[in-house]
């Protein structure tokens, strides 16, 4: 008889797009709905700190420091072997660091497949809409043409962030994506809000991989999924070498020695050079009791209290392109020096 299978999801979408908000969600449902679901987080920071937000309770494998498709071949496979094995979950979400290529992380699923009772059943791709809107009227570039194939292999697209668009805009982007992805079954959402439904009903219809099919295949309703196989950029690029379309993505990861003040601290975030696009952190102020979720995406700053699982230090990531990383840090040991001596006095 055959061994089920574990289904397997994954999460693509750029930087702060809203990501980890769905997993949060999904996981929340399917728990409630008796499932046993379990999570494979990456990182390109040396932190995972979106685990904090998953219960502790849903097991959780982490691959640090690099992103998924940058990784040694293999390490996705033997984290879903441990998985499989050591927790037998019903469901596994991957979620990717935003700057993966979704391909190479289908490929990988797909490859473990063959060996490991796994079926990757979809990608769902969240989007951070202002953000690729602003991004098409401005500068096309690499992150630009990441979002593009984020969106092209994605089975369940989320318009994400509509609460900072209107009308007209919510329309251009909607016409963008559904240009580059007629198939996905595509919705606008607010804190990646979705009817959980569309995830099930994915799960019950399995996935055609993009880069496996001869052309555009016909699907008979809204939600059928196979994305056009026209101009993958990185379809022809497996096996003989890799292509990573990423590679000016860079990361800085700050451990503070001490609490700073929270004003300064969110001065100097809302002077974060452009290049940064993304920041995360977990932080303690010294004007404050309590200890913070610090996140920014796309200029957009928020801090939630949190009392963080276990030892965690007071930490912080920014994301971005080609930033100064010494001025990052000398500005943040600037703000720790200015805490130490407001302590003296
Ligand atoms: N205004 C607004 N903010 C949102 C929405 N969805 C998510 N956010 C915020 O955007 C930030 C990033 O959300 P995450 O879910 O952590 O994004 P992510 O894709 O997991 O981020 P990475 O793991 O860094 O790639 C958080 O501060 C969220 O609260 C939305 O619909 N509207």
């Amino acid at each position: 008889m055959a061994q089920k299978r574990v289904t397997v999801f994954i999460l693509s979408g750029f930087l702060g797009s809203g990501k980890t908000t769905l997993l949060t969600k999904t996981i929340d449902h399917f728990t409630e709905a008796g499932r046993k679901p379990a999570v494979i987080m990456n990182e390109i920071g040396e932190v995972n700190l979106d685990g904090q937000l998953v219960a502790n309770e849903v097991p959780m494998s982490e691959l640090l420091g690099g992103c998924i498709c940058c990784s040694s071949r293999g390490d996705l496979a033997t984290a879903l072997h441990e998985l499989v094995t050591g927790e037998q979950p019903d469901l596994i979400f991957i979620e990717s660091t935003g700057i993966a290529n979704p391909m190479e992380i289908i490929d990988e699923v797909t490859d473990a497949s063959l060996i490991i009772p796994v079926e990757l059943k979809a990608v769902i791709t969240v989007v951070d809409a202002p953000q690729l809107l602003e991004l098409n009227r401005t500068s096309r570039g690499k992150t630009y043409r990441l979002m593009k194939e984020q969106i092209r292999c994605a089975n369940l697209l989320l318009l994400n962030k509509t609460d900072l668009l209107t009308g007209t805009a919510l329309e251009e982007v909607n016409a963008l994506v559904r240009e580059w992805n007629p198939y996905a079954s595509t919705h606008f959402t607010v804190f990646s809000h979705i009817d959980m439904r569309l995830v099930e009903m994915l799960e019950e219809e399995g996935y055609a991989p993009t880069h496996l099919t001869d052309g555009p295949a016909s699907h008979d309703h809204e939600s059928g999924n196979r994305a056009s196989h026209e101009e993958h950029e990185h379809a022809h690029e497996h096996g003989s070498h890799h292509h990573h379309s990423h590679s000016h993505v860079m990361a800085y990861t700050h451990f503070f020695e001490r609490a700073v003040d929270s004003n300064a601290f969110e001065e100097f975030v809302s002077k974060l050079p452009q290049e940064v696009y993304r920041a995360k952190g977990i932080l303690s102020f010294s004007d404050t009791s309590s200890r913070f979720l610090f996140q920014y995406a796309y200029r957009e700053m928020d801090f939630v209290k949190i009392t963080p699982k276990g030892e965690v230090p007071d930490v912080a990531v920014f994301i971005g392109e080609n930033f100064s990383r010494d001025a990052v840090r000398d500005a943040l040991l600037k703000l720790e020096s200015m805490s130490d001596n407001e302590a003296k006095y």
